[in-house]
């Protein structure tokens, strides 16, 4: 590990650096939206003197993200949200940008806390969280560290969820903007960015054929949608397993076959978990797997897949493979386990792609400039992401696109506008 002259970084090889400012510019040079925002805040400058803490999953567009917001005048602090998907190589390369790093690859769980923690003692007026980790942080063990905090941005369904239970409880400290709610975040990160991220970890990691095998995606929301239509695309026949009813026949009639875990568990070769619940496959699905049959989630926690219970079945784990586990049964039967059960799209991949995190982080940058504005009006809420900024993002993305699309008309407004005009 090695600690920069101004000791205000902690990353793991600042050698490492050359490769990281490659990384960067590689996916820079594909975030025309965050781009347009760059130059917006370069111009107006709307953190000027504040300090901004960011927990995301640490990796080039995440990187490009600190330096659109440090453009925008701020100093920038970053820490991970995933022991595996941080990069030390681009982790080295932000601290000679001038960003506070406290990350790296694959920290015992103390370390990565108390990284966690250092990157929130810089005392930010501003937070960009995944999951809600800071949080959780400043709301229990450091609530010392609550009161330079103006307001935040969540980027995750889950931490939106944890949220909104402290909103609930009257709990909650600061607004934090609901980045996941926004259309341009879900619609796009989390089914296409999903879908096409989640196979490039499998097929990178296993180097095995999807065509022709049954993949079994757990939860059928916007993540499941996407791994669900490009597990299709690869020729896969798709299995959705639901809790909801209304998504089990929304599955059905976009022409998967649906049904329960248990027999869903017989029958797959390859499962992904997408539910941000827990113990979604666990010790019963196990006992009627199919000998190989690969296990990986893409949800949140590495409790989707419940590890101690697949422990307990086996006589043997080993790793057979950079971030493929074999856990030999008692049976004789192997049950593969990708990325230690974490983010496999980031613990063995290189997460989303740039063009869909360009959107997701513009939204970030926008949403961190709209509660440093408004925090005072807001309150102590979770606040959606205004439909100006969700739309400014998507027209920015069209232009980007070179795509034009049309206008109303004045006579078209009106029509719209009138519930007597039948004609
Ligand atoms: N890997 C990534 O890059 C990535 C990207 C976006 C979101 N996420 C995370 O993925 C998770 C899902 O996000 P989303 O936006 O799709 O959420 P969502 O709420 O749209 O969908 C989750 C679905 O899981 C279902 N579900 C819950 N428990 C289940 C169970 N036991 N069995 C089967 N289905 C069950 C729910 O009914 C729901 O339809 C969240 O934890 C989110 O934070 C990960
Ligand atoms: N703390 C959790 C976080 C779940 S992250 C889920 C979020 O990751 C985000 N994400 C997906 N790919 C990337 C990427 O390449 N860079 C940064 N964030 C990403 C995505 O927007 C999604 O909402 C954990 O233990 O892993």
């Amino acid at each position: 590990m090695s600690i920069d002259s101004k000791q205000t970084s902690i990353v793991a090889d600042m050698s490492l650096a050359p490769e990281g400012h490659l990384k960067i510019d590689w996916v820079s040079a594909h975030m025309p939206v965050l781009n347009r925002i760059r130059e917006q805040f370069e111009r107006d400058q709307p953190f000027k003197g504040l300090k901004v803490t960011i927990a995301l999953h640490l990796e080039a567009k995440t990187a490009y993200l600190a330096k659109v917001v440090k453009a925008g005048g701020a100093e920038v602090t970053i820490t991970g949200s995933n022991p595996l998907s941080t990069q030390d190589d681009v982790c080295a390369a932000l601290v000679e940008d001038g960003v506070s790093v406290f990350a790296k690859y694959n920290p015992e769980p103390k370390e990565y806390k108390e990284l966690m923690i250092k990157a929130l003692e810089t005392k930010p007026d501003l937070i960009i969280d995944d999951g809600g980790d800071l949080v959780t942080i400043l709301h229990s063990e450091r609530q010392d560290l609550l009161s330079t905090i103006r307001g935040g941005a969540e980027e995750t369904t889950t931490g939106i969820i944890r949220l909104k239970a402290l909103e609930k409880q009257d709990a909650l400290q600061f607004p934090m903007v609901a980045v996941n709610d926004a259309y341009c975040k879900h619609l796009f990160d989390n089914r296409y960015g999903t879908g096409q991220s989640v196979f490039d970890g499998i097929n990178r990691t296993t180097n095995l054929v999807v065509a022709g095998k049954t993949v079994v995606v757990v939860g059928y929301g916007w993540c499941g949608k996407g791994v669900a239509m490009r597990a299709k695309g690869l020729g896969a026949n798709v299995i959705v397993t639901e809790i909801d009813a209304i998504k089990a026949v929304e599955a059905y009639m976009d022409g998967f076959a649906v049904m329960s875990m248990m027999d869903a568990a017989r029958a797959g070769d390859i499962f992904v978990t997408v539910t941000g619940n827990r113990d979604v496959i666990r010790g019963e699905h196990y006992e009627v797997m199919k000998n190989g049959a690969i296990l990986s989630n893409a949800g949140h926690f590495d409790i989707e897949v419940n590890k101690p219970e697949l422990a307990a079945l086996s006589s043997n784990i080993r790793t057979v493979r950079r971030n493929i586990e074999e856990y030999q049964l008692k049976d004789g039967r192997s049950i593969y386990l990708l990325a230690e059960g974490r983010l496999v799209n980031l613990a063995a991949g290189d997460g989303h792609p740039a063009e869909i995190m360009d959107m997701t982080f513009a939204l970030q940058a926008v949403a961190l400039r709209y509660v440093n504005e408004q925090y005072e009006a807001i309150g102590r809420k979770v606040a959606n992401v205004p439909y100006e900024l969700d739309e400014q993002v998507a027209r920015l993305k069209l232009e980007a696109l070179g795509i034009a699309i049309d206008k109303l008309s004045d006579e078209q407004k009106a029509y719209l506008d009138s519930w007597t005009s039948h004609e």
